[in-house]
């Protein structure tokens, strides 16, 4: 892994990861990967390449690797054969699941998983200690630049009046959302998106496209979802996977009248 600082990147700004390389406008490479269970193969030679900054939804009917595809890139699961890349340089398969979240790629799982007795402040604030023990946590001091970020974070999420209320009494969207703002703490660069609106308002489904589109430019995000219509709402390119690998891939337009895509929706 190189973990040289990139030339001519600030590394004050928002950009910059150490040894990420993402001149070739590429921030996420995966390329024949192959993941076998007990012989059946979840994912069967997908390759796939995520631009830096894009949103990107990735869709398909259940079982046609969603789930095993995030896994692979969190490092959850190893494939059989194929490479994943950060950027160009840093390889995903020789490191483990904690360094491949500080190196800079978050996931948000469906459930969120807040802290309901603390209030929203503290719990942006936890996220930014690394030591979560509760001895560590209660001598944690913020500076003003960690302030700074949570009510920076707090305004993306659309939750600074909330921010002295506890997690436990938020509506399910707004804990979604602080949920997203804990990993934006973190500063990541690749989030990805696990069914982000299930369960969720109307009135929430549309707050949270506006969130989920904000965040991208400075990031990535992979967002995995059924509903086709929040889909059609914040997705300029739509993948969609079948049996393993990549079914095609492009506007949601394109996708939706495909008669491949069409067929393994309908299971014509
Ligand atoms: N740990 C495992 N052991 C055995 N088979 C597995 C395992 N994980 C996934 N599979 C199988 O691999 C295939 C792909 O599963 P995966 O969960 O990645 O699909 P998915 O697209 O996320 O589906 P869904 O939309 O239903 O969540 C499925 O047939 C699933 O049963």
């Amino acid at each position: 892994m190189n973990s040289a600082p990139i030339e001519g990147v600030d590394s004050s700004s928002h950009l910059y990861v150490e040894g990420l390389d993402t001149r070739h406008g590429t921030v996420l490479y995966l390329e024949d990967v192959s993941v076998s269970f007990d012989g059946f193969k979840a994912l069967n030679k997908l390759s796939l390449y995520i631009a830096a900054g894009e949103l990107r939804c990735l869709i398909g009917p259940n079982g046609a690797g969603k789930t095993t595809l995030m896994d692979v890139i969190t490092g959850k699961t190893r494939p059989d054969t194929g490479s994943v890349f950060f950027g160009q340089t840093i390889n995903l398969l020789a490191m483990d699941e904690p360094a491949i979240a500080q190196a800079g790629i978050c996931r948000k799982f469906q459930k969120p998983s807040v802290f309901d007795a603390l209030t929203v402040f503290e719990n942006l604030e936890l996220a930014l200690t690394t030591n979560k023990s509760p001895w560590a946590t209660l001598m944690f001091k913020l500076s003003p630049s960690q302030r700074d970020r949570i009510d920076e974070v707090l305004t993306t999420i659309g939750l600074s009046a909330q921010a002295k209320q506890r997690a436990g009494i938020l509506s399910h969207g707004q804990k979604q959302w602080l949920e997203i703002g804990m990993l934006l703490m973190q500063d990541p660069k690749v989030m990805l998106v696990d069914e982000p609106i299930a369960g969720m308002t109307h009135q929430e489904i549309e707050r949270t496209a506006e969130l989920l589109l904000s965040l991208q430019g400075e990031r990535s995000l992979v967002v995995v979802e059924h509903d086709m219509e929040f889909v059609r709402s914040i997705a300029r390119k739509v993948t969609v996977l079948h049996e393993g690998s990549v079914l095609t891939e492009g506007t949601m337009d394109e996708v939706q009248n495909d008669p491949r895509v069409i067929q393994v929706y309908l299971g014509g």
